[in-house]
């Protein structure tokens, strides 16, 4: 027989096996379709493939903006609790703040895990503190801890400090031009710099473009691959499956990168018996008192755990510092208010910016509270049910392996929880009014036992970057940004749809 006589015949086994694995799939999905209902659980109706996703979502290490309309539907129904699909998987969104609280509070046991892909195997290196699971995760917790206390902040507040200088510089050139400054380049690469300098004890020059490679290899990441795309879909169709095709979230570049910047900057501080104040250290020394115990923290906790801290650390603060900047700029009396109070504590403060004179700074502090409530940088919160579970007042009970959300965006921009919730009201944080905001309608770092572990840092490094920029320069929207803001779907960090350009004037 010749190759062309073959060919429809080999046409025809591609087709019947393509339509086969169709049809697999689509009963596999129908079969998903049915779970909530199996459940006696109120649902959303799904729609073949992607549940109630509206987009691929690929971009997403979780869950984006789709959970803003699958709350008001859920709502307006009266459901406190709702079933969902995330492509064929079952996700149960949490809407009332009660049972929030018991999720991730009362009853954390049940949830004491992230959804989150990760594969232990293939991928040790990236197995930290954010995807590690259970007893490896409190082992983990209480491990790492004490590198943000109070007293270590006190002590990287320097550190911190230092990195706005490059950005200061940037801050007077646009000043002194007619472009207008993307606002988000510029505090990332000041909170690049921030991350790598107490993480690395290294100078990672973001504000240079011939050093830049931190910045890079932060930009590179979150705009993320095809591969790293189909490996997150997969993972989510089938978390078992992903793992066992050796699927992995953290692309190798990245890895490899972090890998060699550890190994190096550790092999040079034991060798020249160099110590630093920076979480480097604390890591280090974490390392090298554990070798030899039952469970050490070994080099490939040591290398997750950091890489883990720069992905976490610079684009979450940088993304609140850009929605903050934003906010100001359309509401110049409330930039007004925030600069005023900048000036007079520094005054009092012998015109220094120290730790103590930030913890007086309570109406900036306002400030990036309301934007985490109209901006959340990671949009929900996800756990995993680890031991069954029945929720308080229902017939629901869900097992281990269910995913749960709850929708960070959703919940800030909920009527009932803040009144003119489209306004930027930095005075719902007053200390007059904050105490009527239900608590669990307010959890832009989490809650609980497994919140965000940098939540201090974090709001001290966007804090030092304001007060920096707000003190010299006069912020303004540009021209050239497109109004209204249009927050971009389908990812897992808070983006806008088209870049924020805000232009600089030295005051
Ligand atoms: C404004 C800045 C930040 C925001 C809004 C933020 C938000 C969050 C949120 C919502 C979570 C999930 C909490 C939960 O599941 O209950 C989280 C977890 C985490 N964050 Fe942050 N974060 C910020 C800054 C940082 C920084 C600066 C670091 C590290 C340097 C960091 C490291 C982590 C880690 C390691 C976890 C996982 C904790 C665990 O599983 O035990 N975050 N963050």
């Amino acid at each position: 027989m010749t190759v062309l006589g073959i060919f429809p015949q080999l046409l025809l086994y591609i087709s019947a096996t393509l339509v086969s694995l169709f049809l697999c799939t689509y009963v596999y999905f129908s079969y998903s379709f049915t779970y909530w209902k199996r459940k006696g659980a109120p649902y959303l109706k799904p729609k073949f493939p992607l549940g109630n996703n509206d987009c691929f979502g690929a971009e997403s290490l979780s869950y984006g903006l789709e959970t803003v309309d699958w709350y008001k539907e859920a709502k307006e129904k009266g459901h406190k609790i709702v079933g969902t699909w995330n492509y064929s998987n079952p996700v149960l969104l949490l809407i009332d703040p009660e049972v929030i609280k018991n999720v991730l509070v009362k009853d954390f046991n049940h949830f004491t895990d992230r959804d989150f892909f990760h594969n232990p195997k293939h991928d040790p290196k990236n197995e930290s503190i954010f995807v590690a699971e259970n007893e490896e995760w409190r082992q983990l917790r209480q491990r790492l801890s004490p590198v943000f206390s109070t007293a270590k902040m006190r002590v990287m507040f320097e550190l911190v400090n230092k990195c706005a200088a490059p950005m200061m510089q940037l801050f007077e050139s646009y000043s002194q031009s007619v472009d207008p400054m993307d606002i988000k380049d510029v505090v990332a690469m000041f909170t690049t710099d921030v991350i790598s300098c107490v993480a690395f004890g290294l100078d990672a020059g973001s504000f240079n473009p011939h050093e830049a490679k931190f910045r890079l290899i932060g930009r590179k990441f979150f705009e993320s691959n095809l591969k790293t795309k189909m490996h997150l879909i997969i993972g989510r169709i089938n978390v078992k499956v992903a793992q066992f095709l050796g699927m992995r979230v953290i692309p190798d570049f990245l890895t490899n990168f972090f890998t060699e910047v550890i190994a190096e900057n550790a092999r040079f501080r034991q060798e020249n018996n160099v110590r630093k104040a920076d979480l480097m250290q604390l890591l280090l020394d974490l390392y090298e008192s554990s070798k030899g115990q039952d469970d050490p923290f070994t080099f490939d906790n040591f290398v997750g755990n950091v890489i883990v801290f720069f992905l976490a650390g610079f684009d979450t603060s940088s993304t609140t510092m850009q929605y903050a900047l934003y906010e100001l700029a359309r509401n110049p009396d409330l930039q007004e208010k925030t600069r005023v109070e900048i000036e007079t504590v520094l005054k009092k403060h012998g015109g220094h910016l120290t730790y103590e004179s930030f913890q007086d700074m309570t109406y900036l502090r306002q400030v990036i509270d309301e934007t985490l409530r109209l901006y959340p940088p990671v949009q929900n919160v996800a756990r995993f049910c680890v031991k069954p579970y029945t929720f308080k007042g229902t017939n629901v009970t869900v097992e281990k392996g269910v995913s749960i959300v709850i929708p960070l965006v959703a919940l800030g921009r909920d009527p009932d929880h803040y009144p003119d919730p489209e306004r930027f009201d930095p005075d719902r944080f007053s200390s007059q009014n904050k105490d009527s905001i239900n608590k669990f309608a307010y959890i832009p770092f989490g809650e609980g036992p497994r919140n965000c572990i940098g939540k201090r840092f974090g709001l001290m490094q966007a804090s030092i970057g304001l007060i920096e920029i707000l003190k010299t320069f006069k912020i303004t929207i540009s021209s050239k940004t497109k109004m209204p803001l249009k927050l971009k779907r389908g990812v897992f960090l808070m983006q806008p749809v088209d870049k924020l350009y805000v232009n600089a004037t030295k005051i």
